[in-house]
């Protein structure tokens, strides 16, 4: 495989050689080479790979291009000149007001940000703040302003996600989601390029350059901008990214390069980029481009209203983490609660429906038990607590047995290894079990939370990340279970020290009290 430059311009296509002769190299390639210069000269260079860093790196260095769009920008994303808006036109008002009515007004109020941005809007969303609801009408809004939209995102899902919430809204042929038929999710498999060519009987390349060229929304993976042949031709009005807190910032630099201006979403408190490397961490790349653009605070606007979790539930990621920012969008969200059948009086305040009693710890921690302690098998990955997994298994039932139903209940776990311990256990095969990162995005009516950890002398990574403490706090909407070592948990890290002292002794349930 090969990647083609010019002087002026890197990365323009990547391909393979057909043949070569003493006067010729034979590429072969899905995108055309039509745009550059005649005479021009190429740089050929051989590229090992087209994984995930390769294309980022042949993303980062189409950003470096010598063009006017990409040289607006670098402004942009390296200088963090200042982003620009527009007032907002009484006629753009008449066209949007009436897909805008149901949302409250801080949804509002970012949807038209979005609008009138000349360069580019940031909307960061707290937990259960209806960003996908907030994204899909932004999508909507521009197409009633006869804008084209690139939705992306870093992993199909998130892109099929946000797809699911308008595609209803949209007429079939002005949509498109890039990538193979069966990597997108089922609903969504008719709205690729290959299912909507199946209909067609004759002449499918001049039907596929049809369907490219007129479709208003597209949707794609940020690293399948690099590699698809649509964005080699054609430029979107705006780019729409989803999660865009969790991306590399290289991964989206493509996708940013071929639209006017671009609306990122996300929340720099909940989960950062994945970046194994320390060395790379330390130099900056775990910081994503929304964080990064966030020093702009005219750009931002925040969803603070949820819509998730009670009051309760609530309040300790508020004030862990968004200075009593976050909070409950109505009072009926506020006091929900779980519903169980019990007249077993009083019931232990790990299965208690009382709304004050909606975060409890059930302290493993025990003399009588000293099978609590967890195992530990070289590196973090390997790290597992049968003793815990067994405890969670009777909590699980006894919910079930108070008429709880099972897909209602989510265990999180601190450990990957201790979710595969969890689920060989667990009786209930229908409570899912993942660890916090799967869990982000999502949410269940009672979230059991294995922590796992009961060592004192050595360091947690996990739970000294702040960000994902967030996000197996913010999981629950009625009922969160803290199941682990109390002792431990004080001085595993300042974050869980913190997140302890707000959770009452008597809501601290010991394991040989039940
Ligand atoms: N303005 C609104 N009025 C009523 N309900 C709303 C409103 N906005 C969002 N919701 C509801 O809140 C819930 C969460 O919304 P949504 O899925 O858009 O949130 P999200 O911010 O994308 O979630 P997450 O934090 O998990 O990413 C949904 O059930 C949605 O219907």
């Amino acid at each position: 495989m090969v990647i083609v430059s010019t002087a002026s311009r890197y990365a323009i296509i990547t391909g393979f050689v057909t043949s070569i002769d003493g006067s010729s190299v034979v590429l072969s390639s899905d995108h055309s080479l039509s745009t550059t210069e005649k005479n021009e000269h190429f740089d050929v260079d051989r590229l090992e790979s087209m994984g995930t860093h390769a294309m980022s790196l042949a993303s980062v260095a189409s950003f470096m291009s010598d063009d006017v769009e990409r040289t607006k920008l670098r402004r942009l994303v390296i200088d963090l000149d200042e982003p620009h808006f527009d007032k907002i036109p009484k006629s753009m008002v008449e066209k949007v007001s009436s897909l805008i009515k149901g949302l409250n007004k801080e949804q509002a109020r970012a949807v038209v940000r979005s609008l009138v941005a000349k360069d580019y809007a940031l909307i960061q969303g707290l937990p259960g703040a209806g960003k996908s609801t907030t994204l899909s009408c932004v999508i909507r809004c521009f197409l009633k302003l006869g804008q084209t939209v690139l939705v992306t995102s870093h992993t199909h899902s998130a892109v099929d996600n946000l797809f699911e919430k308008f595609m209803n809204d949209v007429p079939e042929e002005d949509l498109l989601r890039i990538g193979n038929m069966y990597a997108v999710k089922e609903k969504l498999a008719h709205l690729t390029i290959e299912a909507k060519l199946v209909k067609i009987k004759e002449d499918r390349f001049h039907a596929m350059k049809q369907i490219l060229n007129s479709v208003k929304v597209v949707g794609a993976t940020c690293l399948s901008v690099n590699s698809h042949p649509l964005f080699s031709f054609r430029r979107f009005d705006v780019c729409l990214v989803d999660e865009a807190s969790l991306a590399v910032e290289s991964s989206l630099l493509s996708a940013l390069s071929v639209c006017s201006k671009f609306v990122l979403v996300g929340d720099a408190k909940q989960l950062a980029p994945l970046v194994q490397s320390r060395e790379a961490k330390e130099l900056g790349m775990g910081i994503s481009l929304f964080e990064k653009l966030q020093k702009n605070t005219t750009a931002l606007t925040s969803l603070n209203s949820q819509y998730r979790m009670n009051e309760k539930v609530a309040g300790f990621s508020s004030t862990l983490f968004y200075s009593g920012t976050l909070v409950c969008a109505n009072e009926s969200i506020a006091k929900e609660c779980i519903k169980i059948n019990s007249t077993e009086k009083p019931l232990s305040r790990i299965y208690s429906p009382e709304l004050e009693h909606s975060v409890v710890f059930m302290d493993t921690h025990s003399e009588s038990s000293p099978e609590s302690q967890m195992s530990s098998q070289k590196g973090s990955s390997a790290t597992y607590n049968n003793f815990e997994a067994t405890q969670i298994n009777q909590i699980c039932n006894k919910f079930v047995r108070l008429g709880i139903n099972p897909v209602d209940i989510g265990v999180v776990c601190t450990y990957r290894r201790q979710v595969d311990v969890i689920r060989d256990i667990l009786d209930e095969k229908y409570v899912e079990v993942n660890t916090v990162d799967q869990f982000q995005g999502r949410d269940k009516s009672i979230i059991i939370w294995s922590l796992v950890w009961t060592n004192s002398d050595s360091r947690c990574e996990l739970l000294h990340d702040e960000r994902r403490v967030n996000v197996a706090l913010t999981r629950a909407k009625h009922k969160l279970i803290l199941v682990g070592c109390h002792s431990s948990m004080q001085l595993v890290s300042p974050i869980m020290c913190s997140l302890l002292k707000l959770i009452p002794s008597s809501d601290v349930v010991s394991i040989d009290s039940i």
